[in-house]
């Protein structure tokens, strides 16, 4: 487990941060200007704090009170940045081999086939950078990361200069990093998506604090954090791929509970995270009769979050997990919703994109 304390003034901005990173993907999240870059600069060595420590067991990065700073070539990450970096003279297969040259000698280290494969960068190989796109130059950069035997990987905002089209490219890339590699991951977003699709635990900063850290579908299912505001809530639900129906409709399992969605490309039996999104949810006290919706899960409402608008978050616990649902805070006098009220969960099928489903994910391991 990586653990990080920093404490760091800026003229204005005070950072004061205590973050724990488990195996999997760490996401720092939060609104511009809430101190992720500060928290990735003082992990890599780019940004000496007043005062920190960041130590994994007993590998210390950091520990300005025993006056421990490795240097950045010293600390054996591996970067994925924004745009790829890569050396533009240089092949693929040249910019994958210049992660290796820095690794030491003795240091376990990923076998460049399995990179080459796990990223389906082969054909590739012999092309230089200029002759890559976008989606396929970061899926490069990051087979160099790997290939630099890091301890940790250090991702910021990696998927942030890419189209959407780029992007649904890439996430499943880092779906297989977090599944199949054990470094820890930590991994700086603004995207709700990003962050439900991959988010082993999410660490949510405000104003330098983090004001919320935990495993994903908690910290994404509690209406008192929504850091991406009450539009972009959203949960998550793990479920296991039972069937494709000829109607083109994907049935799920969701701990015992079924789901149906638009065709996902999944095999049966696999393991998906699907992130529900909050208004995306209907309630209703009673079972609804002839309605045109798939998704009717009974629930429990829990915790209920009243916005400065007319909408309200409803935290719902169901078989199936926990959801949240957007609705008018008149709906919510009306249902008379109270913490422990019965409720019937409606989520409107086809309003699932594909974007929103993933691999997985940590609860594989
Ligand atoms: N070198 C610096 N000198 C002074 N202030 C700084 C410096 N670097 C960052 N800051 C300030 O610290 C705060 C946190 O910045 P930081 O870049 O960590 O935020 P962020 O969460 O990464 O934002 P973004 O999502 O926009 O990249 C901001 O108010 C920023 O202006």
């Amino acid at each position: 487990m990586l653990e990080i304390t920093l404490r760091h003034a800026f003229p204005g901005f005070m950072l004061n941060a205590a973050i724990k990173a488990p195996p999997g993907v760490t996401v720092l999240f939060g609104r511009s200007g809430a101190g992720k870059t500060t928290i990735v600069n003082a992990v890599a060595g780019l940004l000496i704090p007043d005062e920190g420590r960041i130590a994994s067991g007993d590998w210390v990065l950091l520990d300005t009170g025993r006056g421990i700073r490795l240097r950045p070539y010293q600390r054996r990450l591996g970067y994925i940045f924004q745009e790829g970096r890569l050396f533009p003279h240089m092949t693929v297969r040249q910019n994958l081999g210049y992660g290796a040259w820095f690794a030491p000698k003795d240091a376990p280290r990923e076998k460049m086939d399995h990179v080459v494969d796990m990223l389906g960068i082969g054909p590739l190989l012999d092309r230089r950078p200029a002759a890559l796109s976008g989606g396929e130059k970061q899926r490069v950069a990051i087979g160099r990361a790997l290939l630099s035997a890091p301890r940790l990987i250090l991702a910021d905002e990696p998927l942030a200069a890419l189209d959407e089209e780029r992007k649904a490219e890439i996430l499943p890339y880092f779906e297989r990093l977090r599944d199949e590699v054990s470094i820890p991951i930590l991994y700086v977003s603004h995207s709700a998506t990003e962050v439900a699709r991959l988010a082993t635990t999410v660490a949510v900063l405000e104003s330098g604090q983090v004001v919320r850290q935990g495993q994903a579908a908690e910290v994404l299912g509690d209406p008192a954090v929504l850091p991406m505001g009450a539009r972009e809530a959203g949960a998550i639900l793990t479920a296991r791929v039972v069937a494709h129906h000829s109607d083109g409709l994907t049935e799920l399992d969701a701990k015992n509970v079924p789901l149906f969605l638009p065709h996902i490309d999944r095999k049966p039996g696999e393991m998906v995270r699907v992130r529900i999104a909050a208004h995306d949810v209907m309630l209703s006290r009673n079972r609804p009769e002839g309605l045109s919706a798939l998704n009717i899960l009974p629930g429990v409402a829990q915790e209920i979050h009243l916005g400065e608008g007319p909408g309200a978050i409803i935290a719902i616990e169901t078989q199936a997990g926990r959801l949240l649902a957007r609705i008018t805070r008149r709906s919510v006098q009306a249902l008379e919703l109270v913490p422990g009220a019965q409720v019937h969960a409606i989520i409107k099928t086809v309003s699932v994109a594909p974007s929103a489903i993933g691999g997985g994910g940590p609860e594989k391991r």
